[in-house]
């Protein structure tokens, strides 16, 4: 019993109590998404490392599932499914450079003039020429086993289901808004996310100079994109909904109508 009081204290608070979703936290390193996620979990507050890799973590409130990424620094897509682009064709690295080496040998290569005479050629060459065909052969096959793998890779990645995105920016560190609009604009552009709701959190309004909600706004380019707070039912428009609320995650203040907007928006 306390179990389902505490899973309904938690996803009531977040307006998610009775659904079905999974939410993905993004933003910059070091943007509080490790400690939004504990604050969810246990609702204490524990100094956490930067999170290293592998950069996801996640966390199952009832049937609510939670799941942080790191984008600092790098290309979204590339890194959200970097872990399974590694496995696909990591293991199709290897042949593939023991291939070029021979085929680009200087001693095995078609300019040894040796092979320019068919009559000349020794039983010794014919049988070389052979093996490097049947090397070409495996490089093409292997070739084409990578493009397979890539795209397999693509198809996985709009298979996976996003009910929302909460981004989180540090609100403080004003230094790094471009970067944050760059890889918030990249998700945006993202067509396995197209439709999905996005939550702005602009954290850390507990220190005194954090930029104000209009600030953000203006750096992160969101001025004409914001779909608007309260219940705006925007079913039948094809407008992705998208609002920022400021927040501080430490003091547990903002989040929560972050969240109670952005429920109404996952089934
Ligand atoms: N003042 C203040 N600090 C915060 C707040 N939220 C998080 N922090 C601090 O910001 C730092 C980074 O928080 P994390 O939760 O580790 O950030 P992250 O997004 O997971 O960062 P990486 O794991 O490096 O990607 C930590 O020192 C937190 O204590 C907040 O609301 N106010
Ligand atoms: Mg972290």
């Amino acid at each position: 019993m306390f179990l389902v009081d505490w899973f309904y204290g938690v996803l009531a608070t977040l307006g998610l109590w009775q659904k079905e979703a999974k939410i993905l936290f993004l933003g910059l390193d070091n943007a509080g998404k490790t400690t939004l996620l504990h604050m969810l979990k246990d609702e204490r507050l524990v100094q956490h490392q930067p999170t290293q890799f592998p950069t996801s973590e996640e966390l199952s409130i009832g049937r609510i599932k939670f799941k942080a990424f790191d984008l600092g620094g790098h290309q979204i897509a590339r890194r959200v499914w970097k872990d399974y682009y590694a496995k696909v064709t990591a293991h199709l690295q290897w042949p593939g450079a023991i291939v070029s080496l021979i085929l680009h040998h200087p001693t095995f290569s078609e300019n040894t003039g040796s092979n320019k005479n068919m009559g000349k050629l020794s039983m010794y060459h014919c049988a070389w020429r052979a093996f490097q065909i049947t090397l070409l052969q495996m490089e093409r096959w292997r070739l084409a086993m990578a493009e397979d793998g890539e795209a397999k890779l693509a198809t996985s990645a709009k298979q996976v289901q996003v009910d929302a995105v909460v981004y989180l920016v540090d609100a403080v560190d004003k230094e790094r808004f471009a970067e944050s609009k760059k890889e918030l604009d990249a998700l945006l552009a993202d067509d396995s996310l197209a439709n999905v709701p996005f939550l702005i959190l602009g954290n850390k309004i507990d220190i005194p100079y954090a930029a104000s909600e209009e600030e953000l706004r203006y750096y992160l380019g969101l001025s004409n994109f914001t779909t608007g707070k309260g219940n705006v039912n925007l079913a039948d428009s094809n407008v992705r909904p998208l609002e920022i609320f400021m927040c501080s995650v430490v003091r547990k203040m903002g989040y929560g109508e972050g969240f109670k907007w952005m429920s109404q928006y996952i089934k």
